[in-house]
C-alpha cells in the first residue's frame, strides 16, 4: 500500500457504549498517569516524568473517535482532580490543566491527518513527525503554562518556559513512540525476517547495556552519546516497536540515574537540566529516524519481492518462482524421505469463457481459480500459475490417497465457482494430471515430474475433462500410468 493511497484515519459516530467507555479510560488514565507524574517530581515544580499528555495523545491517535466531549471533559477532570489531590488551588489546576490539553490538542490536529504509516512509525518520515508533533505539543503547553507558573510560583519567564518545554518535549519523546508504533491489525507487517539464535539477536541490546554502563563509569559531558552505535544497530537489528521500547527504558534509565546522583552530571544551572534533556531528545531521534526508514524500506523490498515472484492477476505464484521453491520443497521431501503429489490444472473450454462473455470475465474466473486453490489447500502447499489457464500444483507429506481426495476436492469447488458478470455461464471445470511420488530415493528435476504429471493431465482431458488421473512415480524413466 502507498503511502497516497493508504487509509486516512476517520471519526466514526461512535455509539453511546463507546462514548462510556471512553470516557471512563480517559479520565481515569489521565488522572493515575498525572497522579505518577506528581508523585516522581524530583526535581522542584517541574515534574520530570510526565506521562499523561502523551498518553492522552497517542490514545486519541489511535482512537480518534474518542474526541468528544464528553471524554475529552472527563480528561480534563482526571488533570484538575489530580492537581488539587496534590494540594494545588484550585485555579492553578485548571490553568495548568487547560495548559497540558492545549498541548495535546495542537500536537492532534497537527499530526491526525497523516497517513498511518507515516504516523505510526513505518515511514521515514515518522520520526520527524514525531519529533514536530512533540515538539509542538511542548511549545503551545508551555507557552500557556510557563506564565502560570511565572505568576504563582515567581518562576522567572525564561526559566519557566525553557523548563517546561524540555522536560514535556522529552516525555513525548518517551512514551509516545512505542504506543505509536504498537503492533495493531492496521498495518500491514512484513513477514519476520530469519530467525537467528536468542543469544545473536540479543547482541545490539546487550551492546546498549554495556555501552550504558561504561558511560555510568566514565561519566563526563560524552557520557550521553556512548550508546548511540548500539542504538543504531538496534535499529537496524529490531522491529520499530522493540527499538521504542529499548529507546523509551534507556531515557528513563538516565532520568532515574539523574535523579538518584548516580550519573555524574548534576544540573547545577536550569538550562544545563534543558539541555540534557534535549540532549535525551536527540539521542533517541537519530534511532527513531533509522528505524522508521529501515521499516519503510524492508516493506517496499517484501512488496517487490511479492511482485516479482507472483502472477499479477491471480496472485498465486508466477511460473519462475513456483519452479525454485518448488524444487526446493522436493529436496527438502527427498532428503526426508516423504512423499509428495505433483498436480498440473487446466480449466476446461477456457478459449469459450473468453469467446462468449469477453476476456474480463476470463480474467475474473482465473483469479477465482487461484483464490479458490488457495482457499482448499493447506498452509504448506504450494501453488503457481504456469501460463494461460494452467496451474501446477505441489503437496508435500501426502500419501496418494490424500492426494487423491484433494484432487477431487479441487474438481468440486471448481464446479461450484460463480462468475457474477455471466450469470447464465456453464459450470466451470478444471481437468487435473497428478503425479504421486512416494519416498524418493534421491534428488529429482521438478521440470522432469511436472512433464509426467502433464501427461496424466492430456490423459484426463482425453477422458472426458473435469476429473483427474493419476501416475504412480517409478523412476524417471518408467512412469506407470493408474487405472
Ligand atoms: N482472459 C484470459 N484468457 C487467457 C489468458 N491467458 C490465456 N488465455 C486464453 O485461454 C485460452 C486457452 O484456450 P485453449 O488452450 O484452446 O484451451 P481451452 O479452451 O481451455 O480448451 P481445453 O484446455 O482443451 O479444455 C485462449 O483463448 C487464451 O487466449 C489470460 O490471462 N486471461
Amino acid at each position: 500500500m502507498t503511502e497516497a493511497s493508504s487509509p486516512q484515519i476517520r471519526s466514526n459516530p461512535a455509539p453511546a457504549s463507546h462514548a462510556f467507555k471512553a470516557t471512563g479510560v480517559l479520565g481515569s488514565m489521565v488522572l493515575l498517569a498525572a497522579l505518577l507524574g506528581i508523585w516522581a517530581r524530583p526535581m522542584g515544580f517541574l515534574s520530570v516524568v510526565w506521562p499523561a499528555n502523551a498518553l492522552l495523545l497517542g490514545t486519541l491517535l489511535h482512537r480518534p473517535a474518542w474526541l468528544r466531549p464528553g471524554p475529552m471533559l472527563a480528561a480534563f477532570v482526571g488533570y484538575v482532580c489530580a492537581d488539587l489531590m496534590t494540594g494545588s488551588r484550585p485555579e492553578v489546576a485548571v490553568l495548568l490543566s487547560a495548559a497540558n490539553m492545549a498541548g495535546v490538542g495542537a500536537a492532534w490536529l497537527f499530526m491526525h491527518r497523516r497517513s498511518h504509516l507515516v504516523l505510526f512509525m513505518q515511514r521515514q518520515t515518522s520520526a520527524l513527525l514525531l519529533f514536530t508533533g512533540s515538539g509542538l505539543a511542548a511549545l503551545v503547553a508551555s507557552a500557556i503554562g510557563g506564565p502560570v507558573l511565572t505568576v504563582v510560583f515567581q518562576t522567572p519567564p525564561w526559566q519557566a518556559f525553557s523548563m517546561w518545554l524540555s522536560s514535556e518535549w522529552l516525555n513525548y519523546m518517551i512514551v509516545l513512540p512505542p504506543m505509536l508504533a504498537w503492533p495493531t491489525r492496521r498495518l500491514q507487517r512484513s513477514p519476520a525476517a530469519p530467525q537467528l539464535p536468542l543469544l545473536l539477536r540479543a547482541i545490539p541490546l546487550l551492546l546498549v547495556v554495556v555501552l550504558e554502563i561504561v558511560s555510568y563509569w566514565l561519566g563526563g559531558p560524552g557520557a550521553l552519546a556512548f550508546s548511540m552505535p548500539a542504538l543504531l544497530w538496534c535499529a537496524l537489528s529490531y522491529r520499530v516497536f522493540t527499538l521504542t521500547l529499548i529507546t523509551s527504558a534507556l531515557c528513563l534509565s538516565k532520568m532515574l540515574a539523574i535523579s538518584l546522583g548516580s550519573f555524574e552530571f548534576t544540573p547545577a544551572h536550569f538550562l544545563e537540566s534543558v539541555s540534557f534533556r534535549i540532549g535525551l531528545c536527540m539521542l533517541v531521534l537519530g534511532p527513531l529516524a533509522v528505524a522508521s526508514a529501515h521499516a519503510a524500506r524492508a516493506e517496499l523490498l517484501r512488496q517487490l519481492r511479492h511482485a516479482v515472484n507472483h502472477d499479477v492477476l491471480t496472485d498465486v505464484l508466477a511460473r519462475g518462482a513456483f519452479l525454485s521453491q518448488g524444487q526446493r520443497l522436493l529436496d527438502r521431501c527427498a532428503h526426508d524421505r516423504q512423499p509428495m503429489a505433483v498436480l498440473m490444472l487446466d480449466l476446461d473450454h477456457f478459449k469459450q469463457v473468453n469467446d462468449s462473455y469477453g476476456h474480463a470475465v476470463g480474467d475474473q474466473l482465473l483469479r477465482s481459480f487461484g483464490l479458490m486453490l488457495t482457499q482448499v489447500l493447506r498452509p504448506q502447499d504450494l501453488v503457481g500459475r504456469m501460463g494461460g489457464e494452467e496451474f501446477a500444483v505441489l503437496l508435500p507429506q501426502v500419501d496418494r490417497i490424500t492426494a487423491q481426495k484433494i484432487a477431487r476436492r479441487i474438481n468440486q469447488a471448481t464446479r461450484e465457482l460463480e462468475l457474477p458478470q455471466a450469470p447464465d455461464s456453464m459450470p466451470t471445470t478444471v481437468s487435473i494430471g497428478m503425479l504421486h511420488v512416494g519416498a524418493l530415493q534421491s534428488l529429482q528435476r521438478l521440470d522432469l515430474l511436472l512433464q509426467q504429471a502433464d501427461q496424466a493431465l492430456y490423459a484426463a482431458k482425453s477422458r472426458g475433462r473435469d476429473r483427474y488421473e493419476t501416475r504412480l512415480w517409478s523412476g524417471p524413466e518408467t512412469p506407470a500410468l493408474q487405472p
